[in-house]
């Protein structure tokens, strides 16, 4: 089938990629001149394990190109995705700007029938917003329907050729037929489509992103209640998630949920109920509760260093959002930093993949390392905030040589109590015992 994707983002490329992976031939356009010439070059734009090797088989077969011309795109294009940016606007709503200017410059290039698919995250009723700009200008027939990617960054190629369910909101059966075809290699393993109207499955994105978001921040918020009362979250944790209606994943407390989704989905969510006169309650309070939790172990650090930073120097093992992932967008570890710097504190980077993303933001108000001994090196503390495998197992001997201050603030709980109470760091995570240090 030739598709064509427009906005050639995180999920747009892992989108045409995949598409292309099963034969399809797929021509993703975008805007950024410079990204399209990297990519027409065959050069990969973001990072995300696995999907590099797909991208260049895919280009090599001819079945993956990339132009900055929408109609020369979207040509003989029988499925039109829009994997458009939907960033907060001012009131925190999703500001549509970008698919609505791409549904109306899309009308008049139309010359047969089309199904365009709303991929980003969009608000109930864009579909129908969709529609109507493209109707204005289209000599044609087409439909537009809601297919909202669940794709996880750092997992993303995994999360689209092998996903729990796929959602398709149309009521069209023309389109219907089209999408169920265009899916069928993805859902092989048994895992469903879902069909449903384009309202139903707008909902559905947000509800999923809201709902993983609240259950990390309750578990965040017994990790708080543990520290207080003398519980070990990990145990808790462990004793909740065995219960299979509550689940294992998306459990794990640490310094907030952070990414380019999460804070903006479920702001978008509180807005849109609002919209409605509707209070969307809990919404409000997952939205608080992570603010606090972002910055919660700077208490500890300024408690361990008896409110005295100044001059102080912190090694920081993490920058990404989460782990297997460049993308710095809404990082606990830029919160955390920022706070430090106000203190005083000079502060030592490693990470394995964002340290280039951070210098385009930061760039000479921290300090920068390849590897994270080499961050760790006289500093005062380490303060982890993404939980990287290579920060799971350190060389502790090494760090209790080269490290000044044996203190180590977790914000992700890699390391067992007894194997720092043995090591003799002082070791401060999230809802578990307070190792002292020796
Ligand atoms: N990043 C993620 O992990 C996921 C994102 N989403 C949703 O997917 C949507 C896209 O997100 P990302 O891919 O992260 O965004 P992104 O910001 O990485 O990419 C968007 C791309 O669209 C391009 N663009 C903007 N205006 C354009 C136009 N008029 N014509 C052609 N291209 C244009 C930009 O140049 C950019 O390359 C958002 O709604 C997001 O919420 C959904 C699931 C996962
Ligand atoms: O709409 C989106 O863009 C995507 O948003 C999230 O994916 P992503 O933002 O890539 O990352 P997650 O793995 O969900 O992690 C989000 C944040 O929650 C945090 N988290 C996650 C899990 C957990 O147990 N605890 C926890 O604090 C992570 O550290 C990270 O900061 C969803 O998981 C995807 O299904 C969705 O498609």
């Amino acid at each position: 089938m030739k598709i064509a994707v427009v906005g050639t983002g995180y999920v747009g490329l892992v989108t045409g990629t995949c598409f292309a992976e099963t034969g399809n031939t797929v021509t993703c356009v975008d805007i950024d001149k410079e990204k399209v010439k990297k990519l027409q070059g065959g050069t990969i734009t973001i990072y995300e394990p696995g999907l590099e090797q797909l991208f260049e088989r895919n280009i090599k077969q001819e079945r993956l190109f990339f132009t900055t011309d929408l109609a020369e795109g979207i040509k003989d294009a029988k499925i039109i995705f829009l994997a458009l940016p939907t960033p907060p606007g001012e009131d925190g709503s999703a500001d549509l700007k970008y698919i609505l200017k791409v549904a109306d410059d899309l009308g008049p290039l139309l010359s047969d029938y089309t199904v365009i698919v709303d991929k980003s995250t969009v608000p109930v009723g864009t579909a129908d917003k969709v529609h109507a700009k493209i109707a204005a200008h289209a000599k044609v027939d087409f439909d537009v329907v809601s297919n909202p990617e669940f794709l996880r960054e750092g997992v993303a190629v995994e999360d689209f050729m092998k996903p729990d369910r796929v959602v398709i909101g149309t009521t069209s059966p023309r389109a219907r037929k089209i999408m169920e075809t265009l899916y069928a290699p993805y859902v092989r393993q048994g895992n469903p489509i879902i069909f449903m109207d384009e309202r139903s499955a707008e909902l559905t994105k947000y509800a999923a992103n809201s709902f993983l978001a609240t259950k990390i921040t309750f578990m965040n918020e017994i990790a708080n209640l543990c520290e207080l009362v003398g519980a070990d979250v990990d145990a808790v944790r462990k004793g909740v998630g065995t219960d299979s209606r509550i689940g294992k994943r998306f459990l794990f407390p640490g310094i907030g949920y952070g990414g380019s989704c999460f804070p903006k989905d479920v702001q978008a969510l509180a807005k849109s109920a609002q919209d409605v006169q509707y209070d969307f309650r809990i919404l409000r309070s997952v939205m608080d509760v992570n603010e606090d939790q972002k910055t919660r172990l700077i208490a500890r650090v300024k408690e361990h260093f008896k409110g005295n930073l100044k001059g102080k120097s912190i090694a920081f093992w993490g920058l990404s959002f989460k782990p297997h992932t460049d993308d710095i967008r809404e990082a606990p570890a830029l919160y955390n930093i920022e706070a430090l710097l106000q203190e005083g504190v000079t502060v030592r980077a490693h990470d394995p993949e964002a340290i280039e993303n951070v210098k385009r933001i930061m760039g000479d108000k921290i300090q920068y390392f390849e590897t994270p001994y080499d961050a760790a090196e006289g500093a005062d503390a380490i303060f982890i905030s993404t939980e990287w495998p290579e920060f799971r197992t350190p060389d502790f001997e090494k760090l209790n040589s080269t490290l000044k201050g044996k203190v180590i603030f977790d914000g992700r709980n890699l390391y067992d109590l007894e194997v720092m109470k043995d090591q003799g760091f002082a070791y401060f995570s999230i809802g578990r015992e307070v190792i002292n240090g020796k």
